[in-house]
């Protein structure tokens, strides 16, 4: 697991890793990476001939590229002695972000991804990088330049099994860190207890409002996705520091319970992502669009954690604050009881009146009538 996290810390300073599946070896970068000198310095010494993008199904449509396969494409680049390095660098990068649907790539460009690409596309994920990659095949008689480079610790090699297993791997080994008491304005009992997940790269909070041993049953939580420009800030593109305050003072005021602060900046696109997603909307598209063509799903959320601390906490039947039917759903499948769920509204302003009418209409959160009224 260890080497699967020094991989993503890799990835996010622009260097390749050695992803290898049996036989097969290849070098992945990120997209974001590929305008790095390791990048053309790995094309010259590995004499490459091509580089494959992997893009995600939802990147793939928001090209315009009808593809039948869930997981995703690769397309082959072929390389030639006439193509600078530099209109390379840039149409690797337009196929990463660019908002035309007129790519030039049609279906039968792409391949299925193999195990190796799949697993580029999880440490993307996992790095909260843009979620596409290029990657170099390394032909045998590459091998010792490789061997070299691993033996120097220049290169990290990674598995992509281990890569595949990584991301539930890191749900199942939470471990409650540190903890201490810190009043809040309105909830002056509170202790915060810091849990870190197993591959040590997030660390989540669980707020504990009020005293546990007089909490309502069932018990009101919150789970909260962090967002740095909301919470901190007070942007007005969103109605989370509205929410987050909000939670606070009404699980204080209903006799206490939980608030869970998850590392899920930008529904868990990273906050780089998110802040790619806010330029695309002010260039017209939807929170949905934007995090579409950018390659991620409506939503990346998954909620192990958050069901793993309510665990650690001795909790099993909670009421929930949200307008989100999925975070209901997440907390049911974990197995957790959700008595009743209780509406968290901001206020609407009229920089994120189109951003909630988005979550109403297109992710079915429960916002109807606060957009009516608000
Ligand atoms: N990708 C993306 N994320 C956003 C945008 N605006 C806000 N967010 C993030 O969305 C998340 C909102 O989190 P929550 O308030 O916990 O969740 P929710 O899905 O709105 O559901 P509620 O429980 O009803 O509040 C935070 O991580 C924000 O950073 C956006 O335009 N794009
Ligand atoms: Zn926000």
């Amino acid at each position: 697991m260890r080497k699967v996290e020094r991989a993503i810390v890799e990835l996010k300073a622009g260097e390749p890793v050695l992803v290898t599946d049996g036989d097969e070896a290849a070098l992945v970068f990120s997209i974001e990476g590929v305008d790095s000198p390791a990048f053309e310095a790995w094309i010259d010494r590995l004499n490459a001939s091509s580089v494959a993008v992997t893009l995600t199904r939802k990147r793939l449509e928001s090209l315009g590229i009808d593809h039948s396969s869930t997981s995703g494409g690769v397309l082959e680049i072929p390389l030639t002695d006439t193509m600078g390095m530099a209109p390379l660098i840039d149409s690797l990068q337009r196929l990463g972000t660019q908002t035309t649907t007129n790519s030039g790539v049609s279906s039968s460009d792409l391949a299925e991804p193999e195990a190796i690409q799949q697993a580029s596309l999880t440490l993307m994920r996992q790095g909260r990088l843009l979620p596409a990659s290029v990657s170099i095949g390394v032909p045998t008689d590459a091998r010792p330049e490789i061997d070299g480079a691993l033996h120097s610790q220049d290169l990290m090699r990674v598995d992509a099994a281990d890569v595949s297993d990584f991301e539930q791997t890191v749900e199942r080994h939470l471990h409650r860190v540190s903890e201490a008491q810190v009043p809040l304005e309105g909830a002056e009992e509170t202790r915060f207890v810091l849990f870190r997940e197993g591959s040590g790269l997030r660390e989540h909070l669980a707020l504990l409002i009020g005293d546990p041993s007089h909490w309502p049953d069932p018990v009101p939580v919150r789970m909260h996705s962090a967002c740095l420009t909301g919470d901190l800030f007070g942007s007005l593109r969103c109605d989370c520091g509205e929410q987050l305050r909000g939670a606070v003072r009404s699980i204080s005021e209903e006799g206490g319970g939980v608030l869970l602060y998850l590392a899920q900046e930008g529904r868990d696109i990273g906050l780089a992502n998110k802040l790619r997603a806010y330029s695309l909307q002010d260039q017209g598209l939807d929170t949905v669009d934007a995090d579409q063509v950018l390659g991620f799903a409506d939503d990346e959320r998954r909620y192990g954690v958050a069901v793993g601390m309510l665990r650690s906490l001795g909790i099993e039947r909670i009421d929930l604050l949200t307008n989100n039917p999925g975070k209901i759903q997440a907390i049911l499948d974990g197995g957790i009881e959700v008595g009743k769920r209780r509406e968290l509204l901001g206020r609407v302003t009229p920089y994120n009146r189109r951003y909630l009418a988005a979550k109403a209409e297109r992710s079915g959160h429960l916002l109807g009538a606060s957009l009516k009224t608000g």
